[in-house]
């Protein structure tokens, strides 16, 4: 037998630096290294193929001290933190999980996706975020203008910055570990991308390698088994199917770290106050209790939690669950720059962007929320680069406006062989499309429903088949999801976009008198709506009424799922423009 170049040390845990360069076995440098529990170096392949000559049933003594495995351990990796797999198999599983999820998030659509269907690298577009500890304001008289004035001059602010790889390492003044950490954010603010970079990173290897397995749920993709019954193992394989061979008693043994995105969108009801316990991830309940036995830390105790949130839902979760509590704030002056600097490889584009961005106050604001970042970027070089000039847009509801103008653009570029028309002709003839996706986007903001199947298309008058030329075209406005549980789920590529959407309908609804809808919609909010109804019906309800009932329905809702939607509607109902290109769509009414 060789000699050993690490006789005799004791391994407390493995770590590069404890890893000699060659193997115990061939004596060569160590290829995919992996080491016994009594602290023995080899590589994968040499191990391998001595255990089977040795004891074709499995792992069996060192070949370099002759002892035994200890019950429990196996073979362990390099960077392999606490935990401890029992088998090579194990490790295995793992190297296949961050394939999988390198796979899954190294490209983004980021409501990018082009006629061309093309995906950008999340690393080529990512900019830093300024997210900091705590949250500005209490969180339901949270306004998100004011939040975006406080955006516009966080830079002058002395909170620190923590990068979105480093949400669980405490601060030096700070004691005791991080179990829970509730991120909270205004729309389209980058808490999707925070997370989606988070775990790239970790499944590229290069941060937060203690952590032995990550897994990312978005509260869209619960909300699709939100009614079926579930062990934490099942739900794990639903979502991540390289974990199916995961044994249930190593996922008490690994660092695990769960990832939940988007609570504002969850329609489970968690219920903190329930006494249902369960504490073991093979026992089933529903998917609301599995959660918050997993927020409570009655399951898997050890596991690392990381909701994100809209700031209107952030109190479905009790402050006394949360060990952190953080805020992404957008992007600072230097970082709006810097995102539009990457994007483009154009510098003399950029550079005219950014000019604009700066001479307008509100988008330059507005621009402190990456969406409206990448909104801008799409539609600004549209206009700069093509022949039909125009004003460039100075509001956030012009800039949506056109940004459907760019869309349907592309669109009539691809089908018609890009003959030049103008907006107003795009419009006429995609208006009736439009509308109706308008009233889907309508009906279902108001339900809080964000996935649509294809009964509900059918139900707005949209053809499936036209819907499905329009989504494999016009990408940036409405995408056909992955198929999770067989039907296809369709979706807007970001819910800003379905909230604007709904607002060009609402608006549509009210300048042609469409009683029904609007007392559909309002009725709920008024206690003597009788009288109310009728007269809405009969005489001709004024502006002002119409905006103080919408606004007061909105105040009332308790997650603000209409927020956005009642912001757009002042835009559209406020400038010229917009009421323009709003009565473009009005021209082909949809049935
Ligand atoms: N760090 C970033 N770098 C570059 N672009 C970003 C970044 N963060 C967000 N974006 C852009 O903004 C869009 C919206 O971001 P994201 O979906 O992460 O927001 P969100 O906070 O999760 O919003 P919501 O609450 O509406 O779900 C992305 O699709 C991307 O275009």
């Amino acid at each position: 037998m060789k000699k050993c170049l690490h006789r005799g040390r004791k391994r407390s845990s493995v770590g590069e630096e404890e890893q000699p360069s060659c193997c115990a076995l061939c004596q060569e440098v160590l290829v995919d290294p992996v080491s016994t529990s009594c602290g023995h170096w080899f590589s994968r392949r040499c191990i391998r193929s001595y255990w089977d000559q040795s004891d074709p049933s499995g792992p069996s003594s060192c070949p370099q001290c002759g002892e035994r495995p200890r019950t429990g351990a196996g073979l362990l990796t390099a960077n392999q933190g606490s935990c401890a797999p029992a088998d090579v198999g194990l490790q295995e599983v793992l190297k296949e999980h961050k394939i999988s999820l390198r796979r899954r998030y190294e490209c983004v659509t980021e409501g990018r996706s082009d006629v061309t269907g093309s995906r950008t690298l999340l690393n080529r577009i990512y900019t830093d975020l300024y997210i900091t500890e705590g949250w500005s304001e209490e969180i339901n008289t949270q306004h998100e203008v004011k939040q975006l004035e406080r955006a516009s001059q966080i830079q002058n602010l002395h909170d620190s910055p923590i990068r979105c790889q480093d949400i669980f390492k405490s601060f030096l003044d700070q004691h005791g570990a991080i179990r829970v950490v509730l991120t909270n954010g205004v729309a389209g603010v980058g808490k999707t991308f925070s997370v989606q970079k988070f775990t790239l990173d970790w499944a590229e290897g290069l941060e937060n390698q203690d952590v032995s397995v990550v897994v990312l749920l978005s509260f869209r993709e619960l909300n699709l088994i939100r009614d079926q019954q579930h062990s934490l193992l099942s739900l794990l394989h639903v979502f991540h199917p390289t974990l199916q061979k995961l044994p249930a008693e190593q996922l008490d043994k690994c660092k695990l770290l769960f990832i939940f995105d988007g609570l504002d969108e969850s329609r489970l009801s968690l219920d903190f106050s329930s006494r249902h316990l369960v504490s073991d991830v093979t026992q089933t309940s529903s998917v609301n209790v599995l959660l918050t036995n997993l927020i409570k830390g009655n399951l898997l105790p050890s596991a690392l939690i990381w909701i994100t949130t809209r700031p209107a839902a952030a109190n479905q979760i009790p402050p006394s669950c949360v060990s952190r509590a953080t805020e992404v704030q957008g992007f600072t002056d230097t970082q709006k720059e810097e995102y539009f600097r990457r994007r483009f490889s154009d510098e003399e584009l950029s550079r005219r962007i950014i000019s604009h961005i700066q001479t307008c106050r509100s988008l330059h604001i507005m621009c402190g929320i990456p969406v409206f970042c990448w909104i801008t970027a799409t539609v600004l070089e549209n206009m700069l680069t093509s022949e039909q000039r125009g004003e460039l847009p100075k509001t956030m509801t012009d800039m949506y406006s056109h940004f459907l103008l760019v869309q349907t653009k592309r669109k009539k570029n691809k089908y018609h062989g890009g003959h030049k028309t103008s907006p107003q002709e795009l419009m006429e003839a995609d208006g009736e499309f439009l509308l109706k996706l308008g009233r889907l986007a309508f009906e279902h903001l108001e339900k809080g429903n964000i996935m649509f199947y294809q009964e509900d298309l059918e139900q707005c008058g949209l053809d499936v088949i036209e819907a499905s030329v329009y989504s494999g075209v016009c990408t940036e406005i409405f995408k056909r999801e992955n198929l999770i549980f067989q039907k296809p789920v369709y979706c807007f590529v970001h819910l800003s976009i379905q909230e604007f959407l709904a607002a060009v309908y609402m608006f549509h609804c009210f300048t042609s008198r469409k009683t029904g809808v609007m007392e559909e919609f309002l009725r709920e909010n008024y206690s003597g709506f009788t009288s109310r109804n009728t007269e809405f019906g009969r005489s001709k309800t004024s502006l002002e009424d119409f905006m103080n009932r919408v606004m007061s329905k909105s105040i009332s809702s308790e997650n603000g799922h209409l927020d956005l939607f009642v912001r757009f509607l002042h835009g559209l109902t406020l400038e010229k423009q917009n009421q323009k290109t709003a009565s473009d769509f009005r021209k082909n009414k949809p049935r």
